[in-house]
């Protein structure tokens, strides 16, 4: 009899285990804050899965398949946020063949339509955890892009497309990251400042 009660409590462990949510953590900053590399770490550290929207837009892009890959490139150059169907499909597609119930989900959202877009389609899918925001000056930030760009072969890791990114940045995205700030969301760090010291106030917030 206990044997059984214990198999029925299991069962019901592994069953609402397998029905949670996934845990998102959002990771914002400005273009060449550090997003990518800290995201690395905390895979490394803390088993999360890592989805990049600017890599799965990028991706998308080159397949030739695609029917959308020219208007993507066209965004990415000129610095602009691509249409939150396209985007929100792609995380969202990636979320769940991950299989990860630990997903950051880097870059996004970076404007208002994003985030009405993820509202809708996954707000009652995925639990936000947090917002993780890379605070960094632009004259760093830039110097790190530009550095980047001799090798990363990214259409956009050049002064005039940087200059774009840097206006979308601003107007854009600096609106969201107030917006989760007002609901208590955003956990900040300093990330002018060498990888290492910046994982050092990063893992506190995941441990
Ligand atoms: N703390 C740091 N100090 C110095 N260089 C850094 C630091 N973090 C990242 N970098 C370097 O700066 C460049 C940009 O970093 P990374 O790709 O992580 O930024 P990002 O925020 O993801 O940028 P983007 O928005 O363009 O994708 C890379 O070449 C990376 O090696
Ligand atoms: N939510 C997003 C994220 C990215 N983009 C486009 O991709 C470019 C590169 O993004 P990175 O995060 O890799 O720097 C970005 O400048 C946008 O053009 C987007 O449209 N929406
Ligand atoms: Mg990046």
């Amino acid at each position: 009899m206990i044997f059984l009660v214990n198999l029925f409590f299991r069962q019901i462990k592994h069953l609402s285990h397998k029905m949670s949510k996934p845990e998102v953590v959002m990771v914002l900053g400005g273009p060449g804050s550090g997003k990518g590399t800290q995201c690395s770490k905390i895979v490394e550290k803390f088993g999360y899965t890592h989805l990049s929207a600017g890599d799965l837009l990028r991706a998308e892009r080159n397949n030739p398949e695609s029917t959308v890959g020219q208007l993507i490139a066209n965004y990415i150059k000129d610095g602009k946020i691509v249409p939150v169907e396209i985007t929100c499909g792609l995380l969202d597609k990636a979320i769940f063949a991950s299989g990860s119930d630990k997903i950051l989900v880097d870059g996004f959202p970076r404007n208002q339509e994003n985030v009405d877009g993820w509202n809708k389609q996954m707000g009652d899918r995925v639990s936000l955890k947090f917002v993780l925001f890379f605070s960094c000056p632009e004259e760093v930030c830039t110097a790190r892009i530009m550095e980047r760009g001799k090798t990363s072969g990214r259409t956009d890791d050049n002064i005039k497309s940087l200059q774009k990114r840097f206006i979308t940045y601003i107007n854009e995205t600096m609106p969201i990251v107030r917006y989760y700030e007002d609901l208590g969301k955003v956990r900040k760090v300093d990330a002018d400042r060498i990888p290492e010291e910046v994982f050092c106030d990063v893992e506190k917030l995941f441990s």
